[in-house]
């Protein structure tokens, strides 16, 4: 960078940082009319830069005094003669005997464009740390689910913005927190922004020259590999103009593997002719967490992990689908414990959830992985069954040997801890036994409910003959 440039960019980057240390208004004149800009506790993007000034003044209303800026690292960077980024990471000490507000480190990415003759900030990205949740808390699923679609919808605005815009300058100002690189014709990096290295901790040097596939996971690789081939396949003469968006694993420098949503471009020539690729990466992982947090308390039991009565559910459609197309056939197995109520009666709920969690265990050794092992409610549970024979006799027997493998396996005594409040002291051993009814199903010559009450019958039938037994429905034709 030119040494007057340099010298002037990083007056005004000091300046900045005493006017915002100082809570002083002048600051604001040091914007541009086209400012944007994310504030240190939020994820919404501001445009004005009224509102900016407004939401960043509360950022320390409380503390009296001034704070004081430790700078530990600062760089600029030309992006284009025009336009400057300035990347610095510091301390924030409070005014009452210089306490640090975070051991993590706060970073400030401000965007520098000349307007006339002064070089004006048309973005700011503050990042101060702040942690919203503890590690390994889970939250509520309505207030994930909540958090979720919110960050959905964010990502959803600024993909939508994205598109709309033409240039990498313009995808600056719009989020400077997120990895902006660029690619020659052959996907070698030749630029790549100093957010990647906060992210995976590699620095710059270790980037360029290297294939884009270097900075993916093999799974990564293979997916974008696969959404190159297809988009060749959809547009053989390679004219499209939009971006390709896709979600992919991202290696780290210490072995960490963090997930990317990346947004990419091609640039032409005068002719039209690719001549390389720019984008935009913005970090997902947490996003992906939530998801995936969202998906196990949407799906799954929260006492025993398994499936729940919708994946059952699912879980059964796909199957009864596979089953027309191979004609072998399924089995749906309804578990109801016997005389589980005394347990509970006696030793507390507390005991007779592990029995439950202990009865989910055992199930799941009993059958192969593709089969689902569901809890269905209460002390019921739902094992199903698929690629059993094409031959419906060859099938049932095939079921009803499954089913008396889990009459026994549950049969055999369980040693339970006692709960600290119970009557009980140290193990308790419990005896217990499953009422199973069985419902052999093949195509989709009847609907899931229909398979489900079949099954459902016969476990009433186990009960009334005596119970720890396994009673097989009557195929849907010959109950009709
Ligand atoms: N510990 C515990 N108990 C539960 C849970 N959900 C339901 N239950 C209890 O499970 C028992 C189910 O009782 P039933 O199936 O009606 O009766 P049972 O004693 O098993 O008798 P039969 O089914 O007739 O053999 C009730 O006492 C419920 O309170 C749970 O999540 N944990």
């Amino acid at each position: 960078m030119h040494q007057d440039r340099q010298r002037k960019i990083r007056e005004l980057f000091d300046e900045y940082i005493a006017l915002y240390a100082a809570r002083d208004d002048r600051l604001t004149a040091r914007f541009s009319q086209n400012f944007s800009g994310y504030p240190g506790s939020g994820n919404r993007l501001i445009h004005d830069r009224d509102e900016w000034v407004r939401i960043t003044r509360q950022d320390f209303a409380q503390v009296p005094g001034r704070i004081r800026i430790e700078m530990l690292d600062l760089s600029l960077q030309d992006l284009s003669p025009d336009v400057v980024v300035v990347t610095a990471f510091f301390h924030i000490h409070l005014p009452s005997d210089g306490q640090l507000l975070s051991r993590e480190v706060a970073r400030l990415v401000l965007i520098f464009r000349q307007e006339g003759a002064e070089w004006m900030i048309v973005h700011s990205g503050i990042s101060i740390p702040y942690r919203s949740a503890q590690d390994g808390e889970v939250y509520p699923l309505k207030s994930l689910q909540e958090q979720n679609s919110a960050l959905q919808a964010l990502v959803d605005e600024r993909t939508r913005a994205l598109h709309e815009s033409q240039a990498l300058y313009r995808m600056l100002t719009e989020d400077a927190q997120d990895v902006l690189w660029k690619t020659d014709s052959r996907l070698v990096m030749t630029y790549i922004s100093p957010a990647d290295e906060r992210l995976r901790g590699f620095r710059a040097d270790e980037v360029v020259g290297h294939h884009v596939f270097e900075m993916f996971t093999d799974q990564g690789v293979a997916l974008v590999k696969g959404l190159l081939k297809r988009r060749a396949a959809e547009d053989p003469s390679d004219t499209s103009e939009g971006f390709l968006t896709f979600q992919a694993e991202h290696r780290c420098k210490d072995g960490r593997v963090i997930w990317g949503e990346v947004l990419a471009k091609p640039d032409r020539n005068a002719q039209g002719e690719i001549v390389g690729y720019h984008g935009i990466t913005r970090e997902i992982t947490e996003r992906k967490r939530l998801e995936e947090q969202v998906r196990q308390l949407a799906f799954h039991d929260t006492l025993t992990h398994l499936a729940n009565r919708r994946l059952l559910v699912e879980h059964l459609d796909q199957t009864m689908s596979a089953s027309k197309r191979s004609h072998r056939h399924g089995a749906l197995l309804f578990l109801d414990l016997d005389n589980f109520k005394p347990l509970n009666d006696t030793h507390g709920h507390g005991v007779g959830d592990l029995l439950l969690i202990e009865v989910a265990e055992r199930l799941k050794d009993c059958v192969r992985e593709a089969d689902t092992v569901a809890r269905f409610g209460g002390d019921e549970f739902v094992v199903l069954l698929c690629e059993l024979d094409t031959l419906q006799d060859e099938a049932t027997t095939q079921a009803a040997a499954i089913a008396e493998k889990i009459r026994t396996r549950l049969a055999e005594p369980y040693v339970l801890q006692a709960a600290p409040s119970g009557p009980a002291t140290g193990t308790i051993e419990h005896q217990c036994t499953a009422s199973i009814g069985v419902a052999v199903f093949r195509g989709r010559d009847e609907d899931q409910n229909s398979v489900i009450d079949r099954a459902d019958a016969a476990m009433y039938q186990a009960k009334e003959d005596g119970r720890n037994r396994i009673r097989f429905a009557p195929s849907p034709i010959s109950a009709a």
